[in-house]
């Protein structure tokens, strides 16, 4: 058990089996770490599951209680918690030191850290010197790596290696510079393009797929397509999985969310509020009081 997940035990003390110790990814009621293996069982039994991404063992501990078994540590945080514009200037130590903190603050989940741009795109090889840090020093399950049929030496070689890989392809934000945002796959060639980048991470031997901002209905071909699970955002409601960015869903990020974003709280404004009513006790000596202070 994690220092964290310690501190918060008695929750759950039920034996260990499959799937983290229930039936299923999410709601099952053990302990111990998913694994790959388990998500592959989930797409045999057809059962959907969510997936989202966390910076810090606070934000990571606290999905962790609500059961979400898969986090990834995104280079989303480029943008999302260290303040850059995009995910493009996101280093592997940045990756490393934000990977292990998102695993001591977890018990159940599984981590899967993203490979930052630069790391992975010279060759297989130096894609399982990047891989191995992290799987290393951070302690993670599993990488992300973005890019289909161009990814595919870079994932058969880590996952030979005995590293488990996530692929990304659809809307591959690190390509921003000659991508932009723009959807994905739209058009005859541009969704034959889409089911080949599928195919071959497939056959690389990634164990999911990330769909990313890629029409509802070709996201439904790909998930029919694969035996791999597919993990969608933005890409409709035919992916075997959702993944969002947790701090958007949480309603933390500041600026625009993308539209395919569901915010399902109001963080930013309970945060404000809070800071707000600190500053105004402060200003006018309601805080401290008595009770706060030491004699
Ligand atoms: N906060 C945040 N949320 C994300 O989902 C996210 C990140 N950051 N950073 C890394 C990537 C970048 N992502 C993005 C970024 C921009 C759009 C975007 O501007 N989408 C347009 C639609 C474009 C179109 O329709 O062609 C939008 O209006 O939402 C989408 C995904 C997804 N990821
Ligand atoms: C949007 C997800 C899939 C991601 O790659 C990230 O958060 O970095
Ligand atoms: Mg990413």
């Amino acid at each position: 058990m994690t220092q964290l997940s310690a501190a918060r035990s008695g929750a759950s003390g039920s034996t260990s089996g499959p799937s983290g110790g229930g039936k299923t990814l999410y709601g099952g009621k053990g302990t111990r770490r998913i694994t790959v293996r388990d998500i592959a069982t989930a797409k045999e039994r057809g059962e959907k599951w969510p997936m989202l991404t966390a910076y810090d063992a606070m934000t990571a501990s606290v999905f962790d209680e609500a059961g979400i078994p898969v986090m990834l540590v995104g280079d989303s945080a480029g943008n999302c918690h260290l303040g850059y514009e995009t995910t493009v200037p996101v280093t592997l130590d940045e990756m490393t030191m934000l990977s292990a903190a998102v695993v001591r603050g977890t018990s159940r989940a599984l981590i899967v850290a993203d490979l930052p741009f630069g790391s992975y795109q010279e060759g297989p090889v130096q894609a399982l010197r990047s891989a191995t840090r992290l799987v290393k020093e951070a302690g993670v399950g599993a990488v992300k790596l973005e890019g289909g049929e161009r990814s595919h030496r870079q994932i058969e070689l880590l996952a030979e290696s005995g590293i488990p890989v996530m692929a990304h392809i659809g809307l591959t934000p690190q390509s921003v510079n000659t991508m932009g945002y723009r959807v994905q796959g739209r058009g005859e060639e541009a969704a034959q393009q889409l089911l080949r980048d599928a195919k071959a991470v497939q056959d690389a031997g990634a164990f999911a797929v990330v769909l990313e901002l890629v029409p509802a209905e070709l996201a439904g071909e790909v998930t029919r397509a694969l035996q791999i699970p597919t993990v969608g955002i933005g890409a409709g409601a035919a992916t075997d999985a959702q993944v969002l960015v947790g701090t958007d869903m949480l309603g933390l990020t500041s600026g625009r969310v993308p539209k395919f974003v569901k915010q399902y709280a109001d963080l930013r404004a309970v945060m404000r509020g809070a800071a707000e009513a600190f500053a105004e006790d402060v200003v006018s000596g309601t805080f401290p009081e008595e009770s706060h202070s030491v004699h």
